[in-house]
């Protein structure tokens, strides 16, 4: 059978040699990137949301005031919810709906950008049956609009600080939802500002004057016909961010504003009519919805990087610029080394971030349908991987973005590059969900806990083992046969397993000396995150690892060991500071890891539009110029040039307000 290279009749012919040369069959590469089914239904997607030109943008979002942005992107997903059943196989599947979404509207925002990421994960973990039935239903058939109230003007990072109040009023059966500071405004929730009716909204829970913490209440915030908010409610637009603008993230204050106390979501902790509390099995259990996130957020940052790099590397193999041998003609700019290991360490970071974005997820489920049965034995795992992961996976894919914009020289600064929008929501990413620093702090106490077992002889989970296993004193880097990665990957444990211990002696030395807890920690606070950086790098390493290895197809395995065997000699070389502190890399064998990665450069180069077209993102949900798989970039740049809202005049009224006065008025100087 003829592998698939994505030739199609009208595409530039530089891309069709450059497709002509893959030793692999992309269709298969997506199979392995997305799973199968999934590849096969966004294939099918994307094609009919091509025929229904309901869902295309009216013109480019780059050239909209924020209002006109969220009022197309509600049009949008209007039409997107009505030809729901006509396009996706499952609306249920949250990688289906997610796809639609990216082809449709994009990733500026929507009125139900919080909805289904945040709200209804929150009533699915967190609403008892009759809750349920009562605004689950409703919420997934569209009746409503809601959002995730929690983070607060004062305070977003310390839950504990979170100053709205529900307190219960034993005589009415109710809770009244107060502000009582400015600080305590609830500041940042999506779609909030101007587009939902109802928020699960965080606040203290007070009875008899006891607080009891911060639980999540269902709270009806604008009347479902008129849309003006509620008595006792002020509620608003924060205005313009650094990206993400059709997004209306909002501000939310409470004037003693009375709900039922039923309201109180009750699946895990409870509070019946005489006041009587229940405490829930876990005490974090009600922070649910932002492990959710976390868990999704993986996955789909994975996809913006790939984005990044389709549109860069697309762009490398059409542009030329300069001579490698002079006289021999300008080359594509893919073919300098530096362009390569710009581009290619980025594209294999997406390729992992994508496997490890579907590993956690399938944990996420498995601690979601234990939860259903009051078991939370694994929740503190998924915590502590998913708060690393998220980290290490903004930042890193933030860093390659840029990276990707910059290799795109000029073209990559212009909005026509899609890649300011993607890498401004992405960039978001480092700071919902629990700011990075925080984050790693967090799996950085648990990787200390985890010390403590390990000094036991004991393993306090799956995902820290290799604490277990004794420290090699040198790495066989370069002293076994050439095409062996096994002590590529040792390396990566040793690196963090050394950083672990060695922080964790540190804290013990601090308290043994008679300082607190407490202060230890902040003194070695720099060290903490990053032994959480590196065990997370180890992860992320070692899941590319398990993911090759399950390739069964030849052609498929080989090039993702490439890309593979580049992603542990680009992230080693990254990190070998941590290595030759303790001279388990010696520099001989430092060079041998780059001459390897020079050597990977250029056996990937070959494959790497099909690598990119593997990942099957349609020119609609690219929205970029730069990035066109046809490769038809200087007409299209021209054309898109001449849609700026600028060009609708040859002369602009600031020209004869402002410029023409001052000019004619240094003339008329210049004539005395
Ligand atoms: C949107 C999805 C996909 C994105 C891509 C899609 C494209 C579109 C892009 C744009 C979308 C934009 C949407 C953005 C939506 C964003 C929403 C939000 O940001 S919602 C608000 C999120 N807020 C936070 O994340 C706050 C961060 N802070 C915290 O989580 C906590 O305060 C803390 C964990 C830092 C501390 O909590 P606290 O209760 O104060 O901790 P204690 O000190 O009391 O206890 C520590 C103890 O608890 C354990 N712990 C903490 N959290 C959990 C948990 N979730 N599960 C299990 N255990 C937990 C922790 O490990 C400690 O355990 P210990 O044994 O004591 O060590
Ligand atoms: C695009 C976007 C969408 C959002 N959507 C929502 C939403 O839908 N719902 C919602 O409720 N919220 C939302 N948020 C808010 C978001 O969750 C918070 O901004 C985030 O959790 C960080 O909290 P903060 O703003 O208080 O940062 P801060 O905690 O003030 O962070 C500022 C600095 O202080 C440091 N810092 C803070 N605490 C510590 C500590 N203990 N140790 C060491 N360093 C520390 C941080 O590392 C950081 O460098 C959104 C935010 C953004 C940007």
């Amino acid at each position: 059978m003829p592998l698939n290279k994505e030739i199609q009749p009208g595409d530039n012919d530089e891309l069709t040699r450059e497709r002509l040369q893959a030793t692999f069959d992309t269709q298969q590469m997506a199979a392995a990137l997305w799973g199968s089914d999934l590849a096969r239904k966004r294939r099918e997607l994307a094609k009919k949301v091509d025929k229904l030109t309901v869902l295309h943008d009216s013109k480019d979002m780059s050239f909209m005031t924020r209002e006109e942005k969220l009022s197309e992107n509600a049009r949008k997903v209007v039409q997107m919810f009505a030809h729901v059943a006509d396009i996706v196989e499952d609306p249920s599947d949250d990688a289906e709906m997610f796809h639609l979404s990216s082809n449709a509207i994009g990733h500026e925002g929507h009125p139900f950008g919080v909805h289904f990421v945040m709200f209804i994960p929150a009533l699915k973990a967190q609403a008892d049956d009759e809750q349920r039935e009562k605004w689950l239903m409703p919420a997934l058939g569209l009746q409503l609009i809601g959002t995730y109230a929690q983070t607060e003007l004062g305070h977003g990072t310390n839950l504990r600080a979170l100053e709205t109040m529900a307190t219960f009023d034993k005589a009415t059966d109710e809770f009244v939802i107060h502000t009582p500071t400015v600080t305590a405004l609830k500041w940042w929730p999506g779609s909030l500002g101007k587009s939902s009716n109802h928020a699960v909204v965080s606040a203290n829970l007070i009875i008899d004057g006891k607080s009891y913490g911060h639980h999540n209440f269902m709270v009806q915030i604008r009347d479902e016909n008129t849309h003006k908010p509620l008595k006792g409610i002020t509620v608003g637009d924060i205005g313009p961010k650094m990206a993400y603008n059709a997004s209306d993230n909002g501000f939310l204050g409470f004037d003693h504003h009375r709900i039922p106390r039923r309201n109180m979501l009750m699946r895990h902790a409870k509070v019946d009519k005489n006041g009587v509390y229940t405490k829930p099995p876990h005490a974090k259990i009600g922070y649910s919805a932002m492990v959710h996130v976390r868990s999704v957020m993986i996955g789909h940052q994975g996809m913006f990087l790939g984005s990044a790099s389709t549109i860069a590397i697309r762009y490398s193999l059409v542009r030329r610029q300069g001579e490698i041998k002079e006289g021999s003609g300008e080359v594509k700019i893919l073919d300098y080394q530096t362009q390569q290991h710009r581009l290619f360490p980025q594209l294999a970071r997406a390729y992992v971030f994508m496997f490890a974005g579907k590993e956690v997820r399938e944990l996420y489920q498995k601690v979601l349908s234990d939860m259903e049965k009051g078991e939370t034995t694994l929740l503190a795992d998924l915590h502590a991987l998913t708060s690393g992961l998220k980290s290490v996976v903004t930042h890193l894919c933030v860093a390659g973005m840029e990276q990707c914009r910059m290799a795109c020289g000029g073209h990559g600064y212009s909005r026509a590059s899609g890649i300011p929008e993607i890498w401004g929501v992405a960039v978001g990413g480092c700071t919902y969900e629990g700011e990075n620093m925080v984050m790693l702090l967090q799996l950085a106490r648990y990787l200390m806990k985890a010390v403590k077992e390990t000094k036991k002889g004991k393993s306090l989970g799956r995902l820290v083992d290799y604490l277990l296993l004794p420290q090699d004193r040198h790495s066989l880097i370069g002293r076994v046969p050439q095409g062996e990665y096994g002590p590529h990957l040792a390396a990566f444990e040793h690196i963090a397993r050394r950083q672990i211990f060695k922080v964790a002696d540190e804290l013990t030395k601090l308290q043994d000396k008679g300082m607190s807890k407490e202060i230890a920690w902040q003194k070695k606070a720099v060290e903490l995150q990053r032994a959480a950086r590196l065990h997370t790098r180890f992860y992320l390493a070692a899941c590319f690892h398990r993911k090759v290895q399950s390739v069964v197809d030849g052609r498929i395995r080989e090039a993702l060991a490439d890309l593979y065997h580049l992603h542990l000699n680009y992230e080693l070389l990254d990190m070998v500071n941590y290595a030759l502190e303790d001279a388990y890399l010696k520099a001989d064998q430092v060079d041998f890891i780059r001459e390897d990665m020079y050597r990977l450069l250029e056996t990937i180069r070959p494959n790497a539009i099909s690598l990119v077209d593997a990942f099957e993102f349609s020119d609609r949900e690219l929205r970029s110029v730069l990035g066109r798989r046809d490769g038809h970039v200087y007409e299209n740049l021209y054309k898109w040039a001449k849609e700026s809202e600028l060009n609708r005049a040859d002369v602009l009224p600031y020209f004869d307000k402002y410029l023409k006065p001052m000019m004619l008025a240094a003339r008329q100087r210049s004539n005395i």
